[in-house]
């Protein structure tokens, strides 16, 4: 049997922008409604046009603009707010205007101070008017998850009445659980005349992080349309994410009875336009556009995403518009993708002593890093240990000088093969000057790739760790130092990685 569709309300130029600091442009409206268009999203709800000349002209320039989505308004019951939403859809060749009205005792009493009846028909007159505007009328009742039921059914039955097409039943402020707002979906279906002839709707906040599961048990309850944004944006903790709730009924096809029309491959770039429009960054660990939604760092279950990639992937990645999974090297990987890693890239290695030896020194690194890059292997599988005693070049003795408005300027005695040498050089940081200082003597010619530091104690004595990674030809190699004093550490990096590419060179040719 064919599923039904979901039909998926994007809010994200709304309610995303009630987000404090998510303010957009017209032209940014416009980037963001092309992307949900991309995506086949079914509505679009493009702002409130009684806000401000510039939200009315956002919804005009997204209603002339977009033609595979239907455009939302939102407004308020009177018919200023409505005329003004009727005015700026003109442009659009599916429109509807979006009203909406408080029910909640709290809200009518404190908030509107309007007497329950008189809200009641101030619905009603308001779907009439938008009625004679438009034929897509959605109509809201704020804050339904703190309504009285009996209430709720009667307003509801009174919009239907006027024309009304979809019904829709916000949790305002994410009071509900989801058993419970799954429970008020059935019974205004069951009690509501003519709810077969409306489309249910929901519209979740997140104040408890329930926002995507109170959605998902009101589809299964019966509602056919989610509202729902991008990243989860919007007032306060924000709406259902619309890339939880569309992979969730997509991932659970036996469980729901319906399916979207959203083109998932594009929910990825959407998030990261939302991200950049906005300015508020994604957090790793978010579910499906977060960085880390696809990577896998431990060992167990590395080695199970490279045997049978299910083992810990409920979707692929590519499906939500992300190139690839991830295998991410750091401390608790294994053999298993430390191997698999070293292939990709092209390095061999011929012996299992070979990979346990190189294993050993990564997961040595690892500790001190929080991520292994590929520069790291390939440093790593290039490097022969250095012990002290072969230590070609030696720091004998150092002297910095740094002060304000003069040039940093290092002394140094470096042996170099047993021979003491004095050189001393400016930079434009002490660190600069010390490591030209080395470079005088040592002439090795290799490129600075990485200079990074790490403070391994805490406290002012802390003892800081320097990484030097220095290239030469196709000789990558990572040097490290540890002192109190960040510049001699920095130095003893330096010249670490300068032993180990003399040691890399040798080995390549003995007469060396
Ligand atoms: C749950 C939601 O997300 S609701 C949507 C929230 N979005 C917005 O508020 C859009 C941006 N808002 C605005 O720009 C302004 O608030 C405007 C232009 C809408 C109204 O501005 P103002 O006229 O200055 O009113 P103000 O914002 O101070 O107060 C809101 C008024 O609307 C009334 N009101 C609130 N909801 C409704 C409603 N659904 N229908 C009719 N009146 C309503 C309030 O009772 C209050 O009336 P009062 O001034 O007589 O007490
Ligand atoms: C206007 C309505 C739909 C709303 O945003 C809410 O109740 O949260
Ligand atoms: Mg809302």
């Amino acid at each position: 049997m064919a599923k039904e569709q979901l039909i998926i309300f994007d809010t994200t130029l709304r309610d995303g922008e009630q987000s404090p600091g998510a303010s957009m442009t017209r032209e940014e409206k416009l980037r963001i409604a092309r992307q949900l268009e991309k995506m086949h999203v079914d509505i679009i709800e493009a702002g409130f046009p009684a806000a401000s000349n510039g939200d009315f002209e956002a919804v005009r320039s997204v209603a002339e603009a977009i033609k595979d989505s239907r455009i939302a308004a939102l407004c308020r019951t009177s018919d200023q707010d409505i005329s003004r939403a009727l005015e700026a859809l003109k442009p659009a060749r599916a429109g509807r205007i979006h009203t909406f009205i408080a029910t909640s005792p709290l809200h009518m009493e404190k908030k509107l101070r309007m007497a329950p009846e008189d809200v009641i028909i101030a619905a009603k007159n308001a779907v009439r008017f938008a009625r004679n505007g438009i034929d897509d009328v959605e109509f809201s009742c704020e804050d339904a998850g703190r309504s009285e039921m009996d209430f709720l059914c009667r307003i509801v039955e009174t919009v239907i009445k006027e024309g009304a097409t979809t019904i829709n039943i916000p949790d305002t402020v994410g009071y509900n659980v989801p058993r419970q707002y799954a429970d008020r979906i059935c019974q205004l279906r069951e009690r509501v005349p003519n709810s077969d002839k409306v489309i249910w709707s929901v519209h979740c906040h997140n104040d408890l992080g329930l926002a995507v599961a109170n959605s998902l048990a009101a589809v299964i309850a019966g509602a056919r349309q989610v509202e729902c944004t991008i990243n989860g944006l919007g007032e306060r903790a924000g709406n259902a994410a619309l890339e939880e709730v569309v992979m969730a009924v997509r991932t659970r096809q036996d469980i729901f009875p319906c399916d979207t029309r959203i083109d998932a491959t594009h929910i990825v770039p959407a998030s990261k336009l939302v991200s950049s429009v906005t300015g508020f960054p994604v957090q790793p660990n978010k579910a499906i556009v977060g960085a880390n939604a696809f990577a896998h760092e431990s060992g167990i279950h590395q080695d199970g995403v490279l045997k049978h990639r299910e083992t810990y992937e409920i979707m692929r990645a590519e499906d939500v518009g992300w190139n690839t999974n991830k295998l991410v090297l750091g401390k608790h990987s294994g053999r298993t993708a430390f191997r698999a890693r070293l292939k990709e890239l092209g390095i061999e290695v011929d012996s299992e002593q070979v990979l346990n030896t190189a294993f050993t020194r990564f997961k040595e690194l690892a500790d001190k890093k929080h991520e292994i890059f590929d520069e790291d292997l390939h440093a790593l599988m290039s490097e022969d240990v250095v012990t002290p005693e072969d230590e070609y070049y030696k720091l004998v003795a150092s002297a910095f000088h740094s002060e304000t408005g003069e040039t940093p300027h290092a002394m140094i005695t470096l042996s170099a093969g047993g021979a003491e040498h004095r050189a001393e050089a400016q930079g434009s940081g002490p660190v600069d000057a010390a490591f030209k200082a080395i470079e005088s003597v040592a002439r090795s010619d290799a490129d600075l790739q990485l200079y990074s530091v790490n403070a391994i104690t805490t406290g002012t004595d802390a003892q800081g760790e320097v990484t030097v990674r220095l290239a030469k030809g196709s000789r990558i190699v990572n040097g490290l130092g540890a002192d109190t004093d960040i510049i001699v550490a920095s130095a003893r990096a330096y010249i670490n990685a300068l032993n180990k590419l003399r040691s890399v060179a040798e080995r390549l040719n003995p007469q060396l």
